[in-house]
């Protein structure tokens, strides 16, 4: 992920009033560490609000998202879903205009923190967008290290293959890839080349994995495979999604946190909880009509 330079400063007002009751969603218990032994992080909002120009969006936002696990974030289109996540890896602030206050606590240090710099926490929690965005005339071997470029990260050439292999590996594309490594990224199918930019966002070794709607321009056989890869990568990584499929949440997530925003009232959070119960017996009747498609 690029650091792009700020034209406009965020507000980052933490200062706001406490609402008591607001109350913070934790999820089910953290796996120790994956099968590698590296420790899992964890990612926890508090009270996040965010607002374009005047406009709020989103109103003190609080979840626990839950190391090794993969988290869903559901709710109708204009809820803030993507602004939240976007808030995460501190992408939002790219924005014009764009504030926020709150806390986005990676196990437990605020990615805001003065003085922290937003290029090394979009290294720590990488992005995978709605369409896949490969360099479309560079390699599929340069495609997966050009992450390492961008982040200033330096290897020799034995383990930057060593990166690319694994990195590719993981995100399930060595095996259609491994004989065609130099040729363009932009000749892989719409579902390979979304797998090419998760390989791209694992080959800096994040901790977190951000992905906002991946699914949702391929179709019902590369959705399956993505969905494959992201059921692989649990337990390695923390994963948080965005997806308008119930299907593919119930599927792929082990927490849920359902948003609702109305017209006159910014998006936060109505429920949020394991998956399962989100699904199968909501607390808030409007989670229950949205899971089953009574709205949205
Ligand atoms: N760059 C922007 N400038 C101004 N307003 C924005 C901007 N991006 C999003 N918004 C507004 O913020 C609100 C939340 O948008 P956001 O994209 O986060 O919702 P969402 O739940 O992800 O929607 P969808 O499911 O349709 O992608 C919407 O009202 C949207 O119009």
């Amino acid at each position: 992920m690029t650091d792009v330079p700020m034209t406009d400063a965020p507000l980052l007002d933490r200062s706001g009033p406490v609402d008591p009751a607001a109350e913070t969603l934790t999820l089910p218990p953290v796996p120790a560490a994956p099968a590698d032994g590296v420790p899992l992080a964890a990612l926890e909002t508090r009270e996040v609000s965010a607002w374009f120009g005047a406009r709020k969006v989103l109103e003190r936002v609080s979840l626990a998202m839950t190391a090794g696990e993969v988290t869903a974030l559901i709710g109708p289109s204009g809820c803030g879903k993507s602004t939240y996540l976007r808030i995460l890896n501190r992408m939002h602030e790219m924005v014009r205009g764009a504030a926020l206050s709150g806390e986005v606590l990676l196990d437990g240090d605020d990615v805001y923190r003065p003085g922290r710099r937003p290029a090394e926490v979009r290294r720590r929690i990488g992005m995978v967008f709605q369409r896949p965005n490969p360099f479309p005339a560079m390699s599929i071997r340069d495609n997966v290290s050009s992450g390492l470029k961008l982040a200033g990260i330096k290897v020799s050439r034995e383990e930057r293959e060593h990166l690319v292999e694994t990195s590719l590996r993981r995100a399930g594309l060595w095996d259609e890839v491994s004989s065609r490594l130099q040729t363009p990224g932009g000749s892989l199918s719409g579902g390979q080349q979304q797998r090419l930019c998760i390989a791209r966002s694992l080959a800096v070794s994040p901790d977190i994995l951000l992905m906002d709607e991946p699914c949702s321009a391929l179709d019902p056989t590369s959705t399956r495979r993505v969905e494959e890869t992201i059921a692989e990568l649990r337990g390695r990584l923390t994963i948080v999604i965005v997806t308008h499929n119930m299907q593919q949440a119930q599927r792929v997530s082990q927490s849920c946190a359902f948003f609702l925003a109305t017209h006159d009232t910014p998006g936060r959070i109505v429920e949020a909880g394991p998956t399962e119960q989100l699904f199968g017996a909501p607390r808030d009747r409007r989670t229950a009509d949205y899971v089953n498609g009574r709205f949205g």
